[in-house]
């Protein structure tokens, strides 16, 4: 069998926010086409960590790194990477949604455009696909035109998962899965996940272990030391992980979240 490379291998890194350090010396494959969850304490570093695989941690603040982080091969962190390029590739969903004041047609056009113009019929067809992929279609085939702040919250996320599908990435990070919504809007985007992974690598971070069971292939236990530097506990399958989490030698760990 020819093994697959990994999707994003991440080597030895380590990461501060100006001098404070925030990550200490990660490593992991993360596969490709699969599901991953990264869970751990408050604080321990894991949305740092979901931010510097496209390097948006260096929109937030003065960034340092030691190490690798390497998309199918190549270093992220090379001086000569095309910063929007990657961004697209590697596509970040932030915990509340965060769309622009514009239509929804607008809002999932948004970074289609960006790249290059394109015939109108061309870029409906973008947009419908994306919003199909999104499972939002049938609900907003009608009013392509209003606002994108009218939509529900459950809504409003799936069109930034559209949004970022419009560019075709091959990976989506996603903070705080589902932060904020009910249990119904939760579960669609669940199911859309799900869907999802048959194309994408998927990286969530999430302190709902019930949805990390449900959701992914594998997990990323991150934890703190007594520095406060966050380091990777463990990078196993997801019953593994779990398992290891609730039982006894573990179980004050797993009381944390
Ligand atoms: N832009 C920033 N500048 C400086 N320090 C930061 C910045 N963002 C995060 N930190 C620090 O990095 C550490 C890890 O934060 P991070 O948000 O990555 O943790 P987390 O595990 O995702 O936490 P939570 O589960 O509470 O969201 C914290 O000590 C935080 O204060």
């Amino acid at each position: 069998m020819i093994k697959q490379i990994p999707a994003i291998s991440v080597k030895n890194f380590s990461c501060y926010y100006d001098t404070q350090k925030i990550l200490e010396e990660v490593s992991i494959d993360i596969p490709q086409n699969k599901i991953i969850a990264i869970i751990g304490p408050s604080g321990c570093g894991k949305s740092t960590f979901l931010k510097s695989l496209n390097r948006m941690t260096e929109l937030e603040g003065e960034v340092r790194v030691e190490g690798r982080i390497e998309f199918f091969g190549q270093n992220i962190y090379e001086r000569r990477i095309n910063l929007n390029r990657l961004r697209r590739q590697i596509s970040i969903i932030y915990p509340r949604p965060n769309l622009f004041p514009m239509s929804i047609y607008d809002n999932v056009a948004y970074g289609v455009k960006l790249i290059g113009w394109r015939p109108k019929a061309e870029l409906d067809e973008i947009i419908e696909l994306a919003l199909k992929s999104a499972d939002l279609w049938e609900e907003v085939k009608n009013k392509l035109n209003k606002s994108a702040l009218e939509l529900s919250c459950g809504q409003q996320q799936r069109l930034c998962i559209a949004r970022a599908l419009a560019v075709k990435p091959q990976v989506l990070l996603m903070d705080e899965l589902c932060a904020g919504l009910d249990p119904i809007a939760s579960r669609k985007i669940e199911e859309l996940i799900e869907c999802l992974s048959s194309e994408l690598t998927i990286i969530f971070v999430s302190h709902n272990l019930q949805q990390v069971y449900r959701l992914s292939d594998f997990t990323a236990s991150f934890k703190y030391n007594e520095n406060h530097i966050g380091k990777l506990q463990e990078f196993a399958s997801t019953k593994k992980v779990l398992a290891n989490a609730f039982n006894s030698r573990n179980r004050d760990y797993a009381m944390r979240f």
